[in-house]
């Protein structure tokens, strides 16, 4: 194509400069109007705190959760308080939860972490944590499509299988060799889980492991340790640095040994275990699990990344399903009636052949069973802190750049505005809705919008099943002070105490 004269060009380029000097002029009117209408916009109420430290003392509980929704009913579902230095705006309240994680997402999509969690997540660098970036794109991307995305859980369903047989099989055991005594059904669930996750993440179980930076061979149970339970406990250490960014310079020894010395005991443990499989691999033995998809998939990831992306597999797989599920049968075991409907349920549909998958969609009481748990013991509380990093608005007020946001998924489930008497374990409540029985966003427990969880389905399928089937197989009674026990401790609201029950085999 021949080139424009000089002098057409100008004539064509004068009303097309003309136009867009016009419109620019327009969007910049525009965007300065929208800014005015959000800084006149006002500021959430304020908690009244102390000067300097502002409200960190009355969260000195470990429960942030629970005096958030307090305070949610004197100033309303948005305020904000001061930890320290930083101010910190919490949402309380569905809509406005909604609005944070859909809506004004490209304003607050950045994390927030503490020191602890800078240090355990090699600073961002694992799908949770992550900012909203191409790196969160490709690893999303992985996990879904090797591990937890809907097709891959098809594939993966032999190891749910086998975890719920094992698990029924040795709640017989245990009930056959000493009849009417207490089980404790932490002990049962956590180990068959932590199976699940190592044969979805690395290819196997794990019995024990020499690890040569530790120079020793460790149990099972320590391995649990160093790549869950020691983690979990660590996400919530405080680092008083993390309130007064400005006296970071002081060391905290104390805190950084403990953290330095979790991280590299859980770098030690992954790297045997990935060292081990790699050898497999080499050898020509394949399995489909999350580290074949990544040595066969990808050449752009380090081995430090890879190993992040494996340790986030297991860790997330082994905590929030147990939590869920061991408050399930705490509230069947001490609602007989409720457990009865429910096991009437399962009779009905399965009569007496053992429950499968493709039977969940048509038990919507196992599923009522499921979602009221999560809403009355909100595995993740609080949604992992973000930060606005631009003024955005939430529920009518304005927030100013580089305010914290904290989703208190607890306060939005506890709502008296939407759930009546939410104190109550009432599976009821979700027979009325219509909604899809299997819709797994009946509450906020799951988040929303771009980070929703992406473990939803295998925590729904691991969950509902187990719950069924330890129903079909056992009529289930709290032991005598258990009905008390109802504390929490951690970052995700796991029960203080495990639960502890009589179980009764049923004839079938
Ligand atoms: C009852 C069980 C579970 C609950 C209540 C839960 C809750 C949540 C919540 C609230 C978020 C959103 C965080 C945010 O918005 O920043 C989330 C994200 C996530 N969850 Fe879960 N989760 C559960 C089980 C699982 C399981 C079994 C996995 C398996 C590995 C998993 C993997 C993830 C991942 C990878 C993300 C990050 C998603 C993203 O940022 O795109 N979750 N989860």
């Amino acid at each position: 194509m021949e080139a424009l004269p000089l002098s057409t060009a100008v004539t064509m380029g004068g009303p097309v400069v003309a136009l867009g000097g016009v419109t620019l002029f327009f969007l910049k009117t525009y965007i300065n109007d929208q800014k005015k209408r959000s800084t006149s916009l006002k500021l959430p109420p304020e908690v009244p705190g102390l000067p300097v430290i502002g409200n960190l003392l009355q969260l000195k509980e470990k429960k942030p959760h629970r005096t958030f929704a307090k305070w949610a009913e004197t100033y309303g579902p948005v305020f904000s308080i001061r930890t320290g230095a930083n101010t910190m705006v919490v949402l309380n309240s569905n809509d406005v939860a909604k609005e944070a994680m859909v809506t004004r997402y490209s304003s607050i999509s950045t994390r927030k972490l503490s020191n602890a969690l800078k240090i355990l997540t090699s600073d961002k660098s694992i799908v949770a944590m992550c900012d909203y970036n191409d790196y969160y794109k490709t690893i999303k991307r992985h996990i879904l499509t090797s591990t937890l995305g809907s097709n891959a859980q098809k594939r993966h369903h032999v190891h749910r299988d086998i975890m719920i047989n094992n698990i029924t099989q040795q709640f017989h055991t245990l009930v056959e060799a000493h009849p009417s005594e207490v089980v404790n059904f932490r002990n049962v669930f956590q180990s068959e889980l932590f199976g699940l996750s190592l044969k979805q993440a690395i290819g196997k179980d794990v019995e024990s492991i020499y690890v040569e930076e530790l120079g020793a061979v460790l149990s099972r149970k320590e391995i649990f340790d160093i790549l869950v339970t020691h983690p979990m406990e660590g996400a919530i250490e405080v680092d008083w640095r993390d309130f007064f960014p400005y006296l970071k310079w002081i060391p905290n020894e104390g805190f950084e040994k403990r953290l330095q010395q979790m991280y590299s005991h859980r770098e030690a443990v992954m790297k045997a275990l990935i060292k081990e499989h790699m050898k497999r691999i080499a050898s020509g033995e394949e399995i489909n699990c999350y580290l074949d998809y990544l040595v066969s998939e990808t050449n752009t990831l380090s081995e430090q990344q890879m190993l992040m992306l494996l340790w986030e597999a297991i860790i997330e797989s082994s905590d929030t399903t147990a939590v869920v599920t061991e408050w399930a049968m705490y509230e069947l075991s001490r609602n007989p009636e409720k457990q009865n409907r429910l096991y009437q349920d399962i009779q009905n549909i399965c009569g007496y052949d053992k429950i499968t998958e493709d039977k969940l969609c048509q038990l919507p009481y196992l599923s009522a069973v499921f979602h009221e748990t999560l809403r009355k013991h909100s595995p993740v509380p609080i949604v992992p802190l973000r930060y606005a990093h631009e003024d955005a608005q939430l529920g009518g007020y304005h927030i100013p750049a580089g305010s914290e946001i904290a989703i208190n998924i607890y306060g939005c489930n506890m709502d008296k505005k939407i759930w009546d008497s939410p104190e109550d374990w009432n599976p009821e409540r979700f027979l009325d809705r219509k909604s899809d029985l299997m819709d797994l966003h009946k509450t906020m427990a799951f988040g929303g919008g771009k980070r929703v969880c992406a473990g939803a389905l295998q925590a729904m399928l691991i969950s509902c099943m187990a719950i069924a089937r330890l129903v079909q197989d056992f009529k289930w009674r709290l032991n005598d002070g258990e009905e008390e026990n109802v504390d929490t401790l951690g970052l995700t609201n796991t029960k203080l105490n495990p639960l502890l029950a009589i179980i009764e085999p049923r004839n079938c």
